[in-house]
């Protein structure tokens, strides 16, 4: 039996549509919620992403705008351009695009945006206030993941879940969100022994390895959900996931697909976040 396709670009227009109208209501009361982006260099890859939240942010009637700034820009006058963003009063939301050229250290940009208009959730005080289950803006995949697991009716509690990659921005925030959901969590990573067969005990399988086609049938447990969470581009350029869609989708039960499936979830929960520090001003 073929497993049900987690539509997340349904699901990201279904969303879009209750944040439309909270957008309009907080129009009402004389505040635009604004998202700036700062795009540095011209990464390609980068260049599609922003589109797209560019699309989604004018569908929603966000203010959202696109500083792009040479690849070459020191490290001090991007500081500068996000102490200015953290004082302008139009702007709730600051995402400064990563990976960032290499003469820049990430960590101190992203510590230097207002963790109230870090609509990311990478910022330190965010990561930090999701460590303690307390959390308040959160990394956009992970989240992401959450309302379609949600969405679909998937049980999480006492489940086991396996989260395959570390990062940051997707792994340990994903472990974390899973495991205050009360699933039993395993993180696994490049350094993991005998990673298939760990997976393979997986009711919630999350792929966030960043290899096309790594995920296999023998990762995954017949029945389990698989969330792919790659963004991998093959040898003829077509976007692919980190797991082999074609053959994992005849044995789990549920499968995001690659596009449709994570990417537009991520994009509609930084218009969420952007929202919601913009409903912050108006009541603090
Ligand atoms: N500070 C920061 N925050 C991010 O959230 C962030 C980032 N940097 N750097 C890059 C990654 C990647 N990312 C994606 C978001 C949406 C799609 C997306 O919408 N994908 C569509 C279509 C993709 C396509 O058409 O190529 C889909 O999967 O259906 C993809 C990738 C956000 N990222
Ligand atoms: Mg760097």
């Amino acid at each position: 039996m073929s497993a049900t396709i987690i539509d997340g670009k349904a699901l990201a227009d279904q969303l879009s549509m209750a944040l439309k109208k909270e957008v309009a209501a907080l129009k009402e009361k004389g505040t635009t919620p604004g998202l700036v982006v700062l795009l540095v260099g011209d990464n390609q890859a980068s260049q599609v992403y922003v589109r797209n939240k560019e699309k989604r942010a004018q569908e929603l009637g966000i203010h959202s705008i696109v500083e792009r700034l040479p690849a070459d820009i020191s490290e001090t006058e991007l500081l500068e351009r996000v102490a200015f963003y953290n004082q302008h009063q139009e702007y709730h939301g600051i995402l400064v695009q990563l990976p960032l050229p290499k003469h820049i250290n990430e960590e101190k940009i992203i510590l230097a945006i207002d963790p109230k208009k870090d609509v990311d959730g990478f910022h330190p005080i965010n990561m930090g206030k999701l460590l303690i289950g307390k959390p308040d803006a959160l990394p956009c995949t992970p989240y992401g993941i959450m309302k379609m697991l949600e969405a679909y009716d998937v049980e999480i509690a006492g489940k086991q879940a396996v989260v395959i990659g570390r990062s940051n921005i997707v792994g340990k925030p994903m472990a974390q969100l899973l495991l205050m959901k009360d699933a039993t969590v395993t993180i696994t990573h490049s350094k993991t022994q005998n990673l298939a067969e760990l997976a393979k005990t997986a009711d919630i399988l999350v792929a966030a390895i960043g290899q096309g086609h790594f995920v296999t049938k023998d990762f995954v447990k017949p029945g389990a959900v698989v969330i792919d969470v790659g963004m991998n581009h093959d040898e003829n350029g077509k976007l692919i996931g980190d797991v082999k869609f074609d053959e994992v989708k005849e044995i789990a039960s549920m499968i995001t697909p690659v596009p449709r499936g994570v990417g537009p979830m991520t994009i509609t929960m930084l218009m969420a976040q952007t929202v919601d520090h913009a409903k912050r001003t108006l009541n603090p």
